[in-house]
């Protein structure tokens, strides 16, 4: 698969269409343009700590590792273990290309922690939004410390080596019974996480954008009714 084909006026449109849209609009979106079916990530894919993100999907996928260790000594382990992540795992692999990435990780249920509190801050560092994987993270406290906004399915202790390797990038990927494509927009926050599809995705935030209005105006009726001082969700 080529490089995603995505003008920046394409996606600033739509970072700019979905930076406020909660997630539960960004489901009504969808129901409103018939994709009852689709979108929606398998809520055992939670968010770290309480946060959300929107950004544009960079995928990668990986499977399990199919090759063996070999009997080393700890300090030959360490020289196969460098090797191992700059040729069969993390440096061919996930990456931010660009500001406003949100990166999708596939790895195929293997348990480890291929996102920890390094790689993803220097993926965050190079303007990643968010990170989502369909199986583990780890060094949890530091990334909460980092506020590095992360979804994933377990916290797992486990490293790469011996067993995940890379295998694309830029394809599309099944995260939580969704098909995420490379430039899909994906909407997280403490519901979850959504995809929006990119052809129909001004569409879905036409009546993202609706709903959000409607539900902002009967909440605040309510505020003022309550005498309770206005927040941003009202505003
Ligand atoms: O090294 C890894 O594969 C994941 C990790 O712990 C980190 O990036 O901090
Ligand atoms: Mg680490």
């Amino acid at each position: 698969m080529g490089k995603l084909n995505m003008s920046q006026d394409e996606r600033q449109e739509l970072l700019r269409l979905y930076k406020d849209l909660r997630v539960a609009d960004v489901r009504d979106g969808m129901d409103w343009n018939m994709m009852h079916h689709y979108g929606t990530v398998h809520h055992e894919i939670r968010p770290l700590y309480r946060t959300r993100a929107v950004g544009i999907a960079q995928t990668s996928r990986y499977v399990p590792y199919q090759g063996t260790v070999p009997k080393l000594s700890p300090d030959e382990y360490t020289e196969w273990v460098k090797w191992y992540y700059a040729n069969v795992t993390q440096n061919p692999g996930m990456k931010a290309s660009q500001p406003g990435d949100f990166v999708v990780v596939d790895q195929s249920g293997v348990d480890v922690g291929i996102l920890g509190s390094n790689n993803s801050l220097q993926y965050y560092s190079q303007g990643a939004v968010g990170f989502i994987t369909n199986g583990g993270v780890r060094d949890t406290d530091e990334l909460i410390l980092q506020e590095v906004p992360v979804w994933s399915k377990f916290i797992s202790q486990k490293m790469n080596q011996g067993r995940i390797q890379f295998d694309a990038n830029d394809v599309p990927v099944n995260i939580g019974g969704v098909v995420i494509h490379p430039g899909d927009v994906i909407v997280a926050d403490g519901d979850g996480v959504i995809a929006v599809p990119r052809q129909i995705a001004v569409e879905v935030a036409k009546y993202a954008h609706q709903e959000l209005k409607n539900d902002k105006a009967g909440r605040r009726r309510i505020y003022e009714a309550m005498n309770r001082e206005l927040d941003q969700t009202v505003i």
